[in-house]
């Protein structure tokens, strides 16, 4: 089987590190296009659709995008998709006392990958989310709000886990999986055809 590409757009290194650490053992090359995509108010598949629609857009063929967003249950699911605005205007250090006045720090991660073929053409959604409890930061790696956000029952947060094993179960490495098999899937379609 040729090995398959795709190209993601996000301007965060990070993202790319991650998305190549998940999907090149899959055998998934990552291009990547660092272009800065509007993103919109609504629910989180909404503005993940609407990105991926604009994402492609703007580039004028097939492209991949992912939106992350951190749902404190506390507040219905706020900041959710907004989450940027609000680790920018706190900081890492500071986010888990958004949640001072309740009792409940349960919190879901939810990546939402999207996959659209070209422009005019409606994005495909692929989401992986997971439970865990907001906490003090803890842990050494500086990636968003990873070491604000303690894993299940681990007792760890995602930036005190190894990488391989964060990977394992993360947000976004349920996500990707999705996506690959849909690629595989997709690949048989066209044996199937031809
Ligand atoms: O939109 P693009 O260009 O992909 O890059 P971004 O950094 O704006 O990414 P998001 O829109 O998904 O924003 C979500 C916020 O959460 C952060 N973030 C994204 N993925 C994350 C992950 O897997 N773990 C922790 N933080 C993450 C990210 O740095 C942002 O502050
Ligand atoms: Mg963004």
């Amino acid at each position: 089987m040729a090995p398959k590409e795709i190209l993601l757009i996000t301007g965060n290194t990070n993202k790319i590190a991650d998305f190549n650490a998940i999907l090149i053992p899959a055998g998934i090359i990552v291009r990547n296009r660092a272009v800065d995509v509007p993103e919109i108010q609504g629910s989180i598949e909404e503005i993940s659709i609407a990105k991926c629609r604009k994402a492609a857009e703007i580039i004028g063929g097939p492209v991949v995008i992912d939106d992350t967003a951190l749902c404190f249950n506390a507040m219905g699911g706020l900041p959710g998709p907004y989450i940027k605005a609000f680790l920018e205007a706190l900081g890492p250090k500071s986010l888990h006392l958004l949640l001072a006045g309740f009792s409940d720090k349960s919190a879901q991660a939810v990546a939402t990958v999207g996959y659209c073929q070209g422009p005019g053409h409606e994005p495909i959604l692929f989401q992986g989310r997971i439970d865990g409890t907001i906490v003090p930061a803890r842990g050494n790696m500086q990636y968003g709000w990873q070491t604000c956000f303690e894993y299940g029952e681990t007792g760890q947060t995602l930036a005190e886990m190894p990488d391989d094993e964060k990977h394992k179960m993360s947000h976004l490495g349920i996500a990707l999986r999705k996506l690959v098999s849909w690629l595989n899937r997709s690949d048989d379609r066209v044996t199937d055809t031809t």
